[in-house]
């Protein structure tokens, strides 16, 4: 059965790439086939295994440099019985592609928010007048260079080989190791594996709503990696938290830590627990 793996596209991508990694060790570890099947946005990409339209959804969550992808986050907790199946992290090498020639003609830089906020400092220093636009992504950018003349758009090199675009610059990068991790999501409930994420809300806004679920797992030496709040979006200052833990569902201080929190949580949700995959930065992928 070839698998159906849906991605933040069009083809060019950074998470294109991150999927074409995940592609090639499902074949070769698994022996599995896929095909990838590009979404406009990261909410449609999730909601493309929501609705059993795709096997699994590869998402950007968060950035070395800008944090999180708050819309990953927003989504995952939004949309019922999606798992994280594993994370993969990607180095990003991020380029200013121009169809002008110099950079004094670019009156405009497109790109996904991630990239402009990620190349700010460089912007700002090396193109200090030009207006900023957001796009869905950095493939898609690229649709400005063919409509308008005085226009650059971030992307990676290995877009501007796939749409034969050129680099005007190579390197635009603030942060030399700019990297970003994504979630690879199904509907396949995982009870192994390094890493455990999971979100949550408090029952009341009071001291300790918060230290409290947290010391559930302090209390068992269960190390916490990442920690993020978000709106609950009911009301002005109520939040959700996400965190990441060290551990795996086959420990038992990890099943005791998760049978005691729903003492302390409002809402809980496991997004899953996986292991990470490093994507090396080749000639192919940068
Ligand atoms: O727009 C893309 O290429 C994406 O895949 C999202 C993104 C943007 C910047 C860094 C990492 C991922």
């Amino acid at each position: 059965m070839t698998l159906s793996i849906a991605y933040l596209g069009p083809v060019g991508t950074y998470t294109e790439t991150a999927t074409l990694a995940y592609t090639q060790w499902l074949q070769e570890t698994q022996g599995k086939d896929s095909i990838l099947c590009p979404y406009p946005s990261i909410a449609q990409t999730l909601q493309a295994v929501a609705t059993q339209e795709a096997d699994f959804a590869v998402v950007p969550v968060e950035n070395s440099t800008e944090g999180s992808v708050t819309i990953t986050l927003d989504t995952l907790w939004q949309l019922e019985g999606l798992q994280i199946q594993k994370a993969l992290v990607l180095p990003i090498h991020h380029c200013l592609l121009a169809t002008v020639s110099s950079l004094e003609e670019i009156k405009t830089v497109y790109s996904h928010p991630q990239a402009l906020a990620q190349c700010q400092k460089t912007l700002e220093s090396r193109l200090p007048t030009v207006q900023l636009v957001p796009t869905a992504s950095t493939a898609e950018a690229l649709q400005s260079l063919k409509t308008e003349k005085n226009s650059g758009a971030i992307a990676s090199s290995r877009a501007s080989q796939l749409y034969n675009l050129p680099i005007l610059i190579s390197y635009l990068n603030d942060y030399p190791d700019n990297c970003t991790r994504f979630w690879v999501v199904g509907l396949e409930t995982t009870t192994e594996g390094k890493y455990l994420s999971l979100g949550f809300s408090t029952p009341a806004n009071e001291p300790g709503a918060l230290v409290r679920p947290l010391a559930v797992f302090a209390q068992r030496e269960i190390n916490l990696t990442r920690i993020e709040s978000r709106p609950t979006k009911r009301s002005l200052g109520e939040y959700l938290f996400f965190i990441d833990i060290e551990g795996s569902l086959t420990q038992s201080p990890v099943q005791a830590a998760l049978e005691e929190l729903p003492k302390y949580t409002e809402v809980l949700k496991i997004f899953g627990n996986y292991d990470v995959l490093s994507i090396q930065a080749t000639g192919n992928n940068k």
